[in-house]
């Protein structure tokens, strides 16, 4: 290998001293990036900072992404996640090294992982290569800090540049590297006004004859006190027909980041978020997590209640898959001889409800399961014309197929408006497709999108809830001495270490009306999640309690 040169070592060793990784401690990236207190992050964040800019040397100076945030988690804590060059999540294959130098115990161990990886990886240093990484952070209090250390450990690439974007979403920051790599317009101001001119045109191609309805108009936002309620207040003046209320908005002396509310805090707890009451009955309100690219829904059902209808990421995804449907059924409709041949896919995780795959089944579409994690489930949303994408905690997108969008640029511009012409249908494809990020799922941009498919079927709430009928569902955690001691296959639903406990399972499940039920080990916490569903309540808590019960002795409790 070419000698990087002194300098270059130099700097390595620099950046490795400034931020030394404390006896005992242990980071992994996890299913979302390095995540702990955030005092203890500095370490960790410094090492991104190297990875990203290797990265983007390897990638021959395309600009990658850094993002400080902790997403959901409290606001003591903070991460940093890695965004790749095509504005995704960063590639699988360079997690173990993220690790390894993350967890690199000396100055002298984190120069000679850098030096062996950049030999086995063809990355050559202290040459005339370019990088650069793009910086953002949400609002939490230790956010600065660690972007300055993020930078610190980016310039320890010579010849790196690390530009801070500012306080974004991180769905604001995978937006903008995946514009800037692709010759797109990518400042934040170019964010705003592509999703409020899409959405505008989007309402524009609302079918007349639907008129506009009045009620349907207000909203309540939760924005988590964090930094997507702050970005939606910006933008709200641009926002047609819509009368949006911003609550836990993010403004100082509001609220804490995350806590009692947020789409997390709603979704898993089912009740209402600070701030929500008894006034809100009957009003359509969404949640943002603390990061803003997780959305749910919600309805405040009586006033004497603080549980809430909870729509979440399984029901947005079945609103945006009959949008979509109802499109491309009317361009290739018969009238229209096939227009538009189209790869159709929907993407879910075992974590999906039953009776929303069900639906989604029943409308003769296609399937497909992955494991947890939107960096599985987008690329594999990436393999149809049209793949959508979500967890059900609300984290997902739609993505539309590069050739595809030239495929309906073109028909759009052949189509005439006469009668019977399906061009208001591709149009409207074409806005959902510069509506909704393509980058990562992203809350506000995706409430954008529902909003505009409830005016255009001139839906309430309550028609969205009723699509179907959760299954009703039970998430247990066991804390378990080795919980890597689980290995799954088939997407995670079934076991296959150790031998046995699948078997268990099955045996359990088989008591159950519509009971299903698989464990897994998580990816961000050191335990075990059991997931069970059944046809009642009691029913899918006790066979998560009975499946949990086998885990514990199985493996040993603690
Ligand atoms: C059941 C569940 O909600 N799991 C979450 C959680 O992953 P675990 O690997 O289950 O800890 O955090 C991930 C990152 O935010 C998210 O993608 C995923 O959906
Ligand atoms: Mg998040």
């Amino acid at each position: 290998m070419a000698d990087p040169g002194g300098s270059q070592r130099t700097a390595l060793l620099a950046a490795a001293s400034l931020f030394p990784v404390p006896d005992g401690a242990t980071f992994s990236y996890g299913t979302a990036g390095f995540r702990a207190d955030g005092s203890t992050m500095a370490p960790a964040v410094c090492r991104a900072g190297i990875v990203a800019a290797l990265r983007s040397v390897k990638l021959g100076g395309a600009a990658v992404g850094l993002v400080i945030t902790a997403s959901h988690n409290p606001v003591g804590d903070n991460g940093v996640k890695i965004v790749d060059a095509d504005g995704g999540m960063m590639s699988q294959a360079w997690e173990p090294f993220s690790d390894a130098l993350a967890n690199a115990p000396t100055p002298d161990a984190l120069l000679q992982l850098v030096l062996q990886f950049a030999k086995d990886e063809g990355i050559t240093l202290g040459g005339a290569h370019s990088a650069q990484v793009l910086l953002a952070r949400d609002t939490r209090p230790t956010g600065e800090y660690l972007l300055d250390v993020a930078t610190k450990g980016i310039s320890a690439i010579v010849g790196s540049v690390a530009l801070d974007m500012g306080i974004l979403t991180t769905p604001q920051l995978h937006w903008m590297v995946r514009n800037k790599n692709r010759g797109l317009k990518a400042s934040e101001a170019d964010y705003f006004t592509q999703i409020t001119e899409s959405f505008r045109h989007l309402l524009e191609l609302t079918p007349d004859d639907k008129g506009i309805d009045e009620l349907n108009e207000k909203l309540i936002v939760d924005g988590a006190n964090g930094i997507g309620g702050l970005k939606l207040e910006q933008i709200k003046p641009n926002l047609a027909r819509l009368d949006i209320l911003v609550r836990n908005s993010g403004k100082e002396g509001e609220g804490i980041l995350n806590e009692r509310c947020g789409a997390d805090f709603v979704q898993k707890e089912k009740v209402l978020p600070l701030g929500f009451g008894p006034n809100d009955v009957g009003v359509r309100c969404a949640s943002f997590d603390g990061d803003a690219d997780r959305l749910v829904y919600f309805h405040v059902t009586s006033p004497s209640k603080t549980s809430v209808d909870l729509v979440d990421g399984d029901k947005i995804l079945s609103l945006f898959v009959l949008f979509i449907r109802e499109q491309l059924d009317i361009i290739n409709g018969k009238d229209n001889k096939g227009l538009l041949p189209t790869r159709f896919g929907v993407v879910q995780t075992a974590y999906a409800n039953g009776a929303s795959t069900e639906f989604l089944k029943n409308l003769g579409l296609e399937v497909v399961f992955t494991s947890t994690g939107v960096k599985y489930l987008h690329k594999k949303a990436l393999e149809y014309d049209i793949g959508v994408y979500f967890e059900a905690n609300g984290h997902g997108t739609v993505l539309f197929n590069d050739d595809f969008v030239s495929r309906l640029e073109s028909l759009t511009a052949r189509l005439s408006e006469a009668a019977g012409s399906p061009q208001k249908q591709a149009l409207r494809l074409l806005a959902t497709s510069q509506l909704i990020n393509q980058a990562v799922g992203d809350a506000i941009s995706g409430m954008l999108l529902v909003e505009a498919v409830l005016q255009h079927k001139r839906w309430s709430f309550q028609n969205w809830c009723d699509l179907y009928t959760d299954l009703p569902s039970k998430q247990l955690k066991v804390k378990v001495e080795d919980r890597t001691a689980i290995v799954t296959t088939d997407a995670e639903r079934k076991v296959c270490q150790p031998s046995g406990l699948q078997e268990l399972i099955d045996k359990e499940v088989v008591n159950y009306s519509h009971g299903r039920c698989f464990v897994r080990p998580s990816g961000t916490e050191d335990v075990v999640r059991v997931y069970a569903e059944a046809s009642t309540v009691e029913a899918a808590e006790s066979l998560a309690k009975s499946v949990a019960r086998h885990v514990e002795r199985i493996l040993g409790f603690c």
